[in-house]
C-alpha cells in the first residue's frame, strides 16, 4: 500500500498542515505532521471550551468505530514550552489512500496557549520513533509504524515548500519530486527522534566548513536551529544583522538578499542549500525593513534542529527499515 497527501503552509512556513481523516463517517482534521515527536493527538469535543478558538474537533461519539481505552492517558510538552493532555481512543485514520484501522487516537482535554491561538492547526501527528509516546499506562504506536507493514516500502517522504504547497508520501520515493541523487545517511533513533549528523555548512560562495553538526530532522519546528559557532558565522557575514534580546533572536535586514546557506550531507560532498531568502523568516515589524531570522540558536537543546526553514530546501526520506535518512536537493 501506498498513501500520502498535500502540507499546505501557514503564514510564513511556521507550520505545515495536512488533511486527515479519522473515524466513520469520516471526520477530516487537518494536522501537523511532526517527525519531532510521537504522538498523534488532536482537538476534540472532550476540549476545555475555553481552550478552543476555532479549531475542528474530532468526536469519538460521532464515530462507529471509535474504541476508549479506558484509563489510558496521555501527556506531552514540547521545547518551545508548549502542551496538551488528554484521554485516548481506537479508531479508523486514513492519510490519503493509507489507512490504519487501529490508529491512537490522543483527544485533547487542556491544550497551552500556543495552541489554542493557532486556529487552523487541528493537532499533531507525530512521525518520530515510538520511545517518545506519552501514552499511560501503555506506549501507543504511531500512524507510521501501524502501517509500514503493509506499506510496499517502509518509509515516507517529506517534501515541503516555500509558501507553496508541498506533500507528504508513504511507501514510495516518487523519482519526479526531487533532482540528483538522494544521499543517505545514518540515523540514531536512541533519543526517539530522526538525530542525524551533518559534516559541516558553506555561507554563500564560502569555501566548507568541516565541523560535525549532529541534529534531527524535525517537519514540527519552524526554524532551522544550529550551534552558536555557525549562527554567528552566518550573520556575521550580513552589515545589520545582529542578536535582538527582546525578539529572543537574531535579526537582519531583509533587503538586501542575505547569503545561501548549505548544510553538507553525508561524505560524498553532497550540500543542500538554502536559498538566502528562506533566512527572511518574517518582518519583526510594519515597515517590513527587518526580518527575523530563520537560522538560530540551538543553545540549551542539546542538539541542532533542521526544522521547516531546512527541510523546504529539500526532499528528504524518513527511512523506516534501515533507520537512515535519504537528502536530495530539487
Ligand atoms: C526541542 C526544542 N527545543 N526548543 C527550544 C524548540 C523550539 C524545540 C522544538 C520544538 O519545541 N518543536 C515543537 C514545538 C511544538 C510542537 C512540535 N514541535
Amino acid at each position: 500500500s501506498t498513501g500520502g497527501a498535500v502540507a499546505t503552509p501557514e503564514d510564513h512556513d511556521v507550520e505545515y498542515l495536512t488533511p486527515v481523516s479519522i473515524g466513520t463517517p469520516e471526520q477530516i482534521l487537518n494536522l501537523d505532521i511532526d517527525t519531532g515527536s510521537s504522538d498523534l493527538w488532536v482537538f476534540s469535543s472532550e476540549t476545555s471550551r475555553s481552550e478552543v478558538k476555532g479549531q475542528t474537533l474530532y468526536d469519538p461519539s460521532n464515530s462507529s468505530t471509535a474504541q476508549k481505552l479506558e484509563g489510558y492517558t496521555w501527556s506531552i510538552s514540547y521545547g518551545d514550552g508548549s502542551s496538551s493532555a488528554g484521554e485516548v481512543y481506537l479508531d479508523t485514520v486514513s492519510i490519503g489512500a493509507l489507512t490504519v484501522s487501529s490508529q491512537a487516537v490522543e483527544v485533547a482535554q487542556k491544550v497551552s496557549s500556543e495552541f489554542t491561538s493557532d486556529s487552523n492547526n487541528d493537532g499533531l501527528l507525530g512521525l518520530g520513533f515510538g520511545s517518545l509516546n506519552t501514552v499511560q499506562p501503555n506506549a501507543q504506536k504511531t500512524f507510521f509504524d501501524n502501517a509500514m507493514p503493509a506499506l510496499d516500502s517502509p518509509v515516507f517522504t517529506a517534501d515541503l515548500k516555500a509558501g507553496i504547497p508541498g506533500r507528504y508520501n508513504f511507501g514510495y520515493i516518487d523519482p519526479n519530486a526531487y533532482t540528483g541523487n538522494i544521499t543517505y545517511v545514518s540515523v540514531d533513533d536512541s533519543q526517539g527522534f530522526w538525530d542525524w549528523t551533518s559534516p559541516g555548512y558553506a555561507i554563500g560562495s564560502g569555501s566548507f566548513e568541516n565541523t560535525t553538526i549532529k541534529g534531527i530532522a524535525d517537519t514540527g519546528t519552524s526554524l532551522l536551529l544550529l550551534p552558536s559557532s555557525v549562527v554567528s558565522a552566518y550573520y556575521g557575514k550580513i552589515s545589520g544583522a545582529k542578536y535582538d534580546s527582546t525578539q529572543a533572536g537574531y535579526v537582519l535586514p531583509c533587503s538586501p538578499t542575505p547569503p545561501d546557506f548549505a548544510f553538507g550531507v553525508g561524505d560524498d560532498g553532497a550540500a543542500i542549500v538554502l536559498p538566502g531568502k528562506y533566512i527572511n523568516y518574517a518582518p519583526t515589524g510594519s515597515s517590513g525593513t527587518t526580518c527575523f531570522g530563520g537560522i538560530q540558536g540551538d543553545s540549551g537543546i542539546g542538539f541542532a534542529i533542521f526544522g521547516d526553514v531546512a527541510l523546504k530546501a529539500a526532499f528528504v526520506v524518513f527511512d523506516g527499515g534501515s533507520k537512515t535518512l535519504g537528502w536530495a536537493s530539487k
